[in-house]
């Protein structure tokens, strides 16, 4: 195995808790399956993987902290839904403290949590991975997305956006409105495919 992969996993089991170490090996994984399905850059997806919640160590006020510290701009949302800055740290980290020098790669991390619209497959391939992994179980249309992430990649990005807005609302959080930007993105692929405007 690559030196670089050994030796971030490493590091990884030496700061995340051991649940989400093994949710990072297993999405490290699904990204990797993805891409042999989509004929995408195996090493970008595995690395993307790995590294994806290499922040989700630090609580929501130390990541910023830490953002303030290193000069990295915070959105109004981004302050009001501090559980989506792991991603963007994680970016950071990823670029400063691991050497990942890959724009790809650090944009997959940078958008695995709220999505984007228009997102490069290796970002809906972190992105998906980060739901369907094996190890998770809570929500409830799992078997539905998990089936359609090796069909087709914007309806399955479409069908977590949804299910994640609903959850979120469900649950009176406030939502980062990008991922508000990327459902309308989606959806109006998913209505267009189904010939309706
Ligand atoms: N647009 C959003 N606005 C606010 N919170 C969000 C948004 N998208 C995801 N979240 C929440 O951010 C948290 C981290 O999400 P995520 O990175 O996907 O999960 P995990 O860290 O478990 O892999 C979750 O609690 C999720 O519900």
């Amino acid at each position: 195995m690559k030196e670089i992969i050994l030796n971030l996993r490493n590091e990884l089991r030496g700061k995340l808790s051991p649940q989400r170490y093994e949710h990072t090996i297993s999405v490290s994984f699904i990204c990797m399956a993805l891409a042999m399905k989509y004929d995408s850059d195996l090493d970008q997806a595995e690395l993307a993987g790995l590294l994806h919640d290499c922040a989700k160590y630090l609580g929501d006020g130390e990541i910023i902290k830490k953002c303030q510290k290193h000069g990295i701009e915070l959105t109004d949302d981004e302050r009001k839904a501090p559980a989506v800055l792991h991603a963007k740290y994680g970016a950071w980290m990823a670029q400063y403290k691991y050497g990942i020098e890959d724009s790809e790669i650090l944009d997959a991390i940078r958008w695995h949590t709220t999505g984007r619209p228009d997102m490069s497959l290796l970002e809906k391939i972190v992105f998906i991975a980060d739901y369907i992994e094996p190890r998770r179980d809570k929500a409830g249309d799992l078997p539905v997305v998990r089936s359609m992430a090796f069909i087709d990649l914007d309806e399955c990005v479409y069908l977590i956006l949804k299910s994640t807005l609903e959850y979120l609302r469900g649950k009176k959080c406030f939502v980062d409105s990008m991922s508000m930007k990327a459902y309308a993105y989606y959806e109006r692929i998913h209505r267009e495919k189904k010939g309706e405007q």
